[in-house]
Protein backbone atom coordinates (compact mmCIF):
# COMPACT_ATOMS: atom_id res chain seq x y z
CA UNK A 1 0.00 0.00 0.00
CA UNK A 2 1.07 3.64 -0.61
CA UNK A 3 1.03 6.08 1.88
CA UNK A 4 -0.65 9.21 -0.21
CA UNK A 5 0.88 12.10 2.06
CA UNK A 6 -0.08 14.20 -0.94
CA UNK A 7 -3.60 13.32 -0.75
CA UNK A 8 -3.82 12.83 2.75
CA UNK A 9 -2.49 16.50 3.07
CA UNK A 10 -4.72 17.87 0.60
CA UNK A 11 -8.05 16.68 2.76
CA UNK A 12 -6.73 17.51 6.15
CA UNK A 13 -6.43 21.60 4.22
CA UNK A 14 -9.82 21.07 2.86
CA UNK A 15 -10.93 20.43 6.52
CA UNK A 16 -8.51 22.93 8.46
CA UNK A 17 -9.87 26.03 5.17
CA UNK A 18 -13.54 24.96 6.79
CA UNK A 19 -12.61 24.98 10.42
CA UNK A 20 -10.94 27.98 10.24
CA UNK A 21 -13.77 30.06 8.15
CA UNK A 22 -16.57 28.68 11.36
CA UNK A 23 -14.59 29.59 13.93
CA UNK A 24 -14.38 33.24 12.73
CA UNK A 25 -10.82 34.24 13.22
CA UNK A 26 -8.17 35.18 11.21
CA UNK A 27 -5.17 33.24 12.09
CA UNK A 28 -1.54 34.79 11.02
CA UNK A 29 1.55 33.16 10.72
CA UNK A 30 5.36 35.24 10.07
CA UNK A 31 8.07 32.95 8.65
CA UNK A 32 11.68 34.20 9.00
CA UNK A 33 13.99 32.80 6.19
CA UNK A 34 17.62 33.86 6.69
CA UNK A 35 19.97 34.07 3.12
CA UNK A 36 18.81 32.46 -0.37
CA UNK A 37 18.86 28.78 -0.26
CA UNK A 38 16.82 27.93 -3.00
CA UNK A 39 14.89 25.60 -1.48
CA UNK A 40 14.30 27.16 2.16
CA UNK A 41 12.63 29.82 -0.24
CA UNK A 42 10.93 27.36 -2.23
CA UNK A 43 9.28 25.88 1.47
CA UNK A 44 8.68 29.25 2.63
CA UNK A 45 6.43 29.92 -0.69
CA UNK A 46 4.77 26.83 -0.22
CA UNK A 47 3.87 27.33 3.38
CA UNK A 48 2.81 30.91 2.19
CA UNK A 49 0.86 29.79 -0.19
CA UNK A 50 -0.88 26.86 2.19
CA UNK A 51 -1.67 29.69 4.14
CA UNK A 52 -3.52 32.10 1.63
CA UNK A 53 -5.59 28.73 0.54
CA UNK A 54 -7.14 28.09 3.95
CA UNK A 55 -7.38 31.72 5.34
CA UNK A 56 -4.18 32.31 7.41
CA UNK A 57 -2.84 35.65 6.96
CA UNK A 58 1.52 35.31 7.07
CA UNK A 59 3.88 37.49 6.78
CA UNK A 60 7.45 36.77 5.70
CA UNK A 61 10.34 38.62 7.47
CA UNK A 62 13.61 37.71 5.06
CA UNK A 63 17.23 38.73 6.07
CA UNK A 64 20.47 38.58 4.27
CA UNK A 65 22.78 35.89 4.54
CA UNK A 66 25.30 37.62 6.66
CA UNK A 67 22.36 38.71 9.05
CA UNK A 68 23.97 38.10 13.01
CA UNK A 69 22.29 35.82 15.47
CA UNK A 70 21.48 39.65 17.44
CA UNK A 71 20.04 40.57 14.23
CA UNK A 72 17.88 37.48 13.42
CA UNK A 73 16.47 37.40 17.63
CA UNK A 74 15.78 40.89 17.35
CA UNK A 75 12.98 40.09 14.77
CA UNK A 76 11.81 36.99 17.14
CA UNK A 77 11.57 39.20 19.40
CA UNK A 78 9.71 41.86 17.34
CA UNK A 79 7.25 38.69 16.20
CA UNK A 80 7.16 37.22 19.93
CA UNK A 81 5.68 40.88 21.30
CA UNK A 82 3.31 41.79 18.03
CA UNK A 83 0.10 40.69 19.62
CA UNK A 84 -1.23 40.21 15.64
CA UNK A 85 1.03 37.19 14.95
CA UNK A 86 -0.02 34.06 16.28
CA UNK A 87 2.46 32.12 14.91
CA UNK A 88 5.91 32.56 13.97
CA UNK A 89 8.14 29.85 12.07
CA UNK A 90 11.91 30.37 11.37
CA UNK A 91 12.72 28.45 8.41
CA UNK A 92 15.54 25.80 8.96
CA UNK A 93 18.58 25.37 7.85
CA UNK A 94 20.28 29.26 9.23
CA UNK A 95 23.43 30.05 7.82
CA UNK A 96 26.45 28.98 9.53
CA UNK A 97 26.90 32.54 11.16
CA UNK A 98 24.32 31.94 13.52
CA UNK A 99 23.65 30.28 16.24
CA UNK A 100 20.25 28.13 15.32
CA UNK A 101 19.90 26.66 19.51
CA UNK A 102 19.71 30.57 20.64
CA UNK A 103 17.43 31.24 17.84
CA UNK A 104 14.34 28.41 18.61
CA UNK A 105 15.24 29.13 21.97
CA UNK A 106 14.06 32.75 21.79
CA UNK A 107 10.51 31.99 20.22
CA UNK A 108 7.43 32.20 22.49
CA UNK A 109 6.25 29.04 23.18
CA UNK A 110 2.88 30.09 22.58
CA UNK A 111 3.69 30.87 19.28
CA UNK A 112 6.19 28.64 18.40
CA UNK A 113 3.91 26.28 15.58
CA UNK A 114 6.82 24.74 14.82
CA UNK A 115 7.14 22.69 18.23
CA UNK A 116 10.72 23.37 18.03
CA UNK A 117 11.39 25.74 21.17
CA UNK A 118 12.67 23.23 24.49
CA UNK A 119 9.53 24.45 25.98
CA UNK A 120 7.45 22.56 23.63
CA UNK A 121 9.73 19.88 23.20
CA UNK A 122 10.01 19.00 26.73
CA UNK A 123 5.77 19.00 26.78
CA UNK A 124 6.19 16.52 24.07
CA UNK A 125 8.51 14.16 25.95
CA UNK A 126 6.58 14.40 29.17
CA UNK A 127 3.45 13.17 27.33
CA UNK A 128 1.82 16.53 27.32
CA UNK A 129 2.22 18.49 23.71
CA UNK A 130 1.04 21.40 22.78
CA UNK A 131 2.99 21.94 19.52
CA UNK A 132 4.57 19.01 18.17
CA UNK A 133 7.07 19.72 15.20
CA UNK A 134 5.01 19.63 12.24
CA UNK A 135 7.10 16.60 9.69
CA UNK A 136 6.99 14.08 12.77
CA UNK A 137 3.12 15.18 13.72
CA UNK A 138 2.29 14.43 9.77
CA UNK A 139 3.36 11.47 9.53
CA UNK A 140 1.75 10.34 12.91
CA UNK A 141 -1.51 11.88 10.76
CA UNK A 142 -0.27 9.74 7.86
CA UNK A 143 -0.96 6.67 9.89
CA UNK A 144 -4.19 7.43 11.82
CA UNK A 145 -5.55 8.05 8.46
CA UNK A 146 -4.33 4.77 6.92
CA UNK A 147 -4.84 3.67 10.35
CA UNK A 148 -1.65 1.83 10.98
CA UNK A 149 -1.62 0.19 14.71
CA UNK A 150 0.81 1.56 16.34
CA UNK A 151 0.10 0.45 20.30
CA UNK A 152 2.45 -2.35 21.29
CA UNK A 153 4.25 -2.51 17.83
CA UNK A 154 8.20 -1.84 17.53
CA UNK A 155 9.01 1.09 15.90
CA UNK A 156 12.22 1.86 14.97
CA UNK A 157 13.52 5.62 14.17
CA UNK A 158 16.83 6.17 11.90
CA UNK A 159 18.16 9.66 13.17
CA UNK A 160 18.34 11.49 16.30
CA UNK A 161 17.75 15.21 14.87
CA UNK A 162 15.49 17.87 17.15
CA UNK A 163 13.52 18.30 14.23
CA UNK A 164 12.33 14.90 13.53
CA UNK A 165 14.25 12.02 14.86
CA UNK A 166 13.57 12.81 18.26
CA UNK A 167 10.34 14.01 18.35
CA UNK A 168 9.59 10.99 16.26
CA UNK A 169 10.33 8.99 18.84
CA UNK A 170 8.45 10.55 21.67
CA UNK A 171 5.18 10.68 19.88
CA UNK A 172 5.37 7.31 19.31
CA UNK A 173 5.92 6.39 22.21
CA UNK A 174 3.15 8.64 23.18
CA UNK A 175 1.49 6.57 21.17
CA UNK A 176 2.56 3.23 22.63
CA UNK A 177 4.70 1.97 20.45
CA UNK A 178 7.98 0.59 21.87
CA UNK A 179 10.83 2.56 20.48
CA UNK A 180 14.22 2.37 19.06
CA UNK A 181 16.20 5.32 17.95
CA UNK A 182 19.27 4.35 15.63
CA UNK A 183 21.82 6.69 14.67
CA UNK A 184 25.18 6.68 12.70
CA UNK A 185 26.63 5.26 15.98
CA UNK A 186 24.47 2.63 16.56
CA UNK A 187 26.16 -1.03 16.38
CA UNK A 188 24.30 -3.84 13.84
CA UNK A 189 21.83 -1.13 12.55
CA UNK A 190 20.38 -3.07 9.95
CA UNK A 191 19.76 -5.70 12.47
CA UNK A 192 17.56 -3.30 14.68
CA UNK A 193 15.89 -2.05 11.95
CA UNK A 194 14.93 -5.28 10.11
CA UNK A 195 12.90 -5.62 13.77
CA UNK A 196 10.55 -3.01 13.42
CA UNK A 197 6.81 -2.72 12.69
CA UNK A 198 7.68 0.71 12.10
CA UNK A 199 10.49 2.01 9.79
CA UNK A 200 10.96 5.74 9.93
CA UNK A 201 14.28 6.67 7.76
CA UNK A 202 15.15 10.70 8.93
CA UNK A 203 19.19 10.20 7.82
CA UNK A 204 19.43 11.94 4.33
CA UNK A 205 21.41 9.76 2.82
CA UNK A 206 19.81 9.08 -0.56
CA UNK A 207 18.78 5.40 -0.85
CA UNK A 208 20.36 3.91 2.02
CA UNK A 209 17.41 1.80 3.53
CA UNK A 210 17.15 -1.30 1.42
CA UNK A 211 15.00 -4.30 1.30
CA UNK A 212 17.28 -6.26 3.45
CA UNK A 213 17.16 -3.94 6.02
CA UNK A 214 13.29 -4.49 6.35
CA UNK A 215 10.75 -6.42 7.96
CA UNK A 216 7.97 -7.75 5.67
CA UNK A 217 4.89 -6.20 6.31
CA UNK A 218 6.97 -3.20 7.49
CA UNK A 219 5.64 -0.01 6.94
CA UNK A 220 8.25 1.92 5.74
CA UNK A 221 8.23 5.71 6.34
CA UNK A 222 10.83 7.55 4.63
CA UNK A 223 11.23 11.59 5.53
CA UNK A 224 14.22 11.86 3.82
CA UNK A 225 14.56 14.75 0.77
CA UNK A 226 17.51 13.87 -1.16
CA UNK A 227 18.89 13.68 -4.47
CA UNK A 228 19.91 10.58 -6.76
CA UNK A 229 22.61 10.42 -9.10
CA UNK A 230 20.68 12.03 -11.65
CA UNK A 231 19.86 14.77 -9.47
CA UNK A 232 16.44 13.77 -8.78
CA UNK A 233 14.80 14.31 -5.92
CA UNK A 234 14.72 11.33 -3.73
CA UNK A 235 14.29 9.57 -0.23
CA UNK A 236 16.19 8.07 2.19
CA UNK A 237 14.28 4.80 1.06
CA UNK A 238 15.18 2.68 -2.67
CA UNK A 239 11.31 2.76 -3.14
CA UNK A 240 11.16 0.63 -6.18
CA UNK A 241 13.63 -2.28 -4.06
CA UNK A 242 11.25 -1.92 -0.87
CA UNK A 243 8.02 -1.87 -1.75
CA UNK A 244 6.81 -5.08 -2.78
CA UNK A 245 8.70 -6.06 0.85
CA UNK A 246 6.76 -3.40 3.02
CA UNK A 247 3.60 -3.46 3.94
CA UNK A 248 2.82 0.23 3.56
CA UNK A 249 5.26 3.00 2.40
CA UNK A 250 5.22 6.77 1.78
CA UNK A 251 6.73 7.80 -1.42
CA UNK A 252 8.66 10.83 -2.06
CA UNK A 253 8.15 13.15 -3.48
CA UNK A 254 4.53 13.21 -2.32
CA UNK A 255 4.53 11.46 1.11
CA UNK A 256 5.86 13.05 4.25
CA UNK A 257 6.80 16.10 2.50
CA UNK A 258 3.01 17.74 1.92
CA UNK A 259 1.64 16.76 5.58
CA UNK A 260 4.65 18.76 7.29
CA UNK A 261 3.27 22.08 5.92
CA UNK A 262 -0.15 20.66 6.38
CA UNK A 263 0.40 20.39 10.07
CA UNK A 264 1.86 24.06 9.95
CA UNK A 265 -1.27 25.18 9.25
CA UNK A 266 -3.30 23.37 11.40
CA UNK A 267 -0.42 24.05 14.11
CA UNK A 268 -1.12 27.89 13.39
CA UNK A 269 -5.20 27.59 13.78
CA UNK A 270 -4.09 26.16 17.25
CA UNK A 271 -2.28 29.35 18.21
CA UNK A 272 -4.70 31.39 17.31
CA UNK A 273 -7.13 29.50 19.21
CA UNK A 274 -5.32 29.24 21.97
CA UNK A 275 -4.98 33.16 22.35
CA UNK A 276 -8.89 33.51 22.40
CA UNK A 277 -9.61 30.77 24.85
CA UNK A 278 -8.63 33.28 27.36
CA UNK A 279 -5.60 35.15 26.44
CA UNK A 280 -3.48 33.42 29.11
CA UNK A 281 -3.05 29.98 27.24
CA UNK A 282 -1.63 26.73 28.49
CA UNK A 283 2.20 28.34 29.11
N1 LIG B 1 11.42 25.70 10.37
C1 LIG B 1 11.43 24.55 9.68
N2 LIG B 1 12.42 24.32 8.81
C2 LIG B 1 12.41 23.15 8.12
C3 LIG B 1 11.36 22.22 8.28
C4 LIG B 1 10.35 22.50 9.22
O1 LIG B 1 9.41 21.70 9.47
N3 LIG B 1 10.41 23.69 9.90
N4 LIG B 1 11.30 21.07 7.46
C5 LIG B 1 12.18 20.94 6.33
C6 LIG B 1 11.73 21.56 5.03
N5 LIG B 1 10.30 21.69 4.81
C7 LIG B 1 9.65 22.66 5.46
O2 LIG B 1 10.18 23.62 5.93
C8 LIG B 1 9.61 20.95 3.80
C9 LIG B 1 10.26 19.98 3.05
C10 LIG B 1 9.60 19.32 2.01
C11 LIG B 1 8.30 19.63 1.71
C12 LIG B 1 7.57 19.01 0.57
O3 LIG B 1 6.38 19.13 0.47
N6 LIG B 1 8.27 18.36 -0.34
C13 LIG B 1 7.66 17.80 -1.51
C14 LIG B 1 8.63 17.91 -2.69
C15 LIG B 1 8.91 19.32 -3.04
C16 LIG B 1 9.97 19.39 -4.14
O4 LIG B 1 9.59 19.31 -5.29
O5 LIG B 1 11.16 19.49 -3.81
C17 LIG B 1 7.33 16.32 -1.29
O6 LIG B 1 8.03 15.68 -0.49
O7 LIG B 1 6.40 15.85 -1.92
C18 LIG B 1 7.65 20.57 2.46
C19 LIG B 1 8.30 21.22 3.49
C20 LIG B 1 13.53 21.58 6.65
N7 LIG B 1 13.39 22.88 7.22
Amino acid sequence: MILDGKAVSEKRLEILKERIEESGLYPRLATVIVGEDPASQMYVRMKHRACERVGIGSVGIELPADATTERVLEAVARLNNDPDINGILVQLPLPAGVDTTRVIEAVAPDKDVDGFQPCNLGRLFSGTPVFAPCTPQGIMTILEEYDVPIRGKRAVVVGRSIDVGRPMAALLLNADATVTVCHSKTENIEAEMRNADILVSAIGKAKFVGPEMVKEGATVIDVGINQDEQGKLCGDVDFEAVKDRAGAITPVPGGVGPMTIATLMENTFMAAKMRTCDNTTVW
